[in-house]
């Protein structure tokens, strides 16, 4: 395993470098890095790949203090610093797409373009964010993942087994850590700075997306000067996972354009 040293603890990365496109992927609250097992393997011969658990996620270490998204894309930058990756694309699900919108404000420099999959400037009203932290603390991660599971994924994905295995990592995971980012999440609000990010953009939705649903990614992709938007019939709130072939195509005509 690999492992980058930050000042609130390890952080567990994934690098695979064949030096052509950059990629960098950002997982969604209460996954890790596993959530993009299906999309690198079909990504084409030469691309590179960096990802990492954010903190109290997988394996990495849970931070001892609070923090914000703009933290998170500290941890980002820094992976990629460790990786010696100056620019990539940066592909980010949710939390992850927040995460990748606070980097393409923070560094714009290190970003060629973003793929901003079932992502808002605004993850939901922060009451929300607080009744879940409730919920989480009263009766744990095990009581709180059936009501989740729906949120996470479409009909056809919760109808396969593997959904059994993406429901015992949440129900697993580390308390401190998930409630730490819903905190996170729950304090922002970028609505008003999606103007000033001028890089080409893919914005990917999903028709059962209960997480962020179809008109609120349509309004992310409508605030951001360079986006397109991709919507997919059958998915919920992760394709990556639910339909990796399809999200995958999306991405690579999505990069290949870019780079031309
Ligand atoms: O757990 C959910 O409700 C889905 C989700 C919201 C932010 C994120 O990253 O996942």
């Amino acid at each position: 395993m690999q492992v980058l040293q930050r000042d609130w603890g390890m952080m567990h990365i994934d690098r695979r470098n064949s030096g052509g496109t950059q990629l960098v992927f950002i997982n969604s609250l209460g996954t890790d890095l596993r959530m993009w097992d299906a999309v690198i393997p079909r990504l084409p011969e030469g691309w590179s790949s960096l990802r990492m658990d954010k903190r109290g996620h997988g394996v990495s270490e849970t931070a001892p203090q609070g923090y914000g998204i703009p933290d998170l894309a500290g941890d980002v930058l820094a992976a990629m610093d460790h990786a010696g990756v100056e620019r990539a694309v940066i592909v980010g699900c949710s939390i992850g797409g927040l995460i990748a919108q606070h980097i393409a404000l923070m560094a714009p420099e290190r970003v060629t373009g973003l793929v901003l999959s079932n992502t808002a400037p605004m993850l939901g009203p922060a009451d929300g964010w607080h009744s879940r932290i409730d919920g989480v603390r009263l009766n744990g991660m095990g009581a709180m993942a059936d009501g989740i599971l729906p949120r996470w994924f479409g009909p056809a994905m919760l109808a396969r087994p593997e959904a059994r295995l993406w429901r015992t990592l949440l129900a697993r995971a580390d308390t401190e850590g998930y409630i730490a980012t819903c905190a996170a999440i729950a304090g922002t609000d970028i609505s008003t700075r999606l103007g000033e990010i001028t890089q080409p953009a893919l914005v990917i939705g999903g028709q059962h997306d209960q997480a962020t649903p179809p008109e609120v990614v349509q309004a992310l992709a409508g605030a951001l000067p360079r986006a397109d938007l991709v919507m997919f019939e059958e998915t919920g709130h992760l394709p990556a996972i639910e339909a990796p072939e399809a999200f995958t195509a999306a991405l690579v005509s999505f990069v290949e354009r870019i780079s031309q």
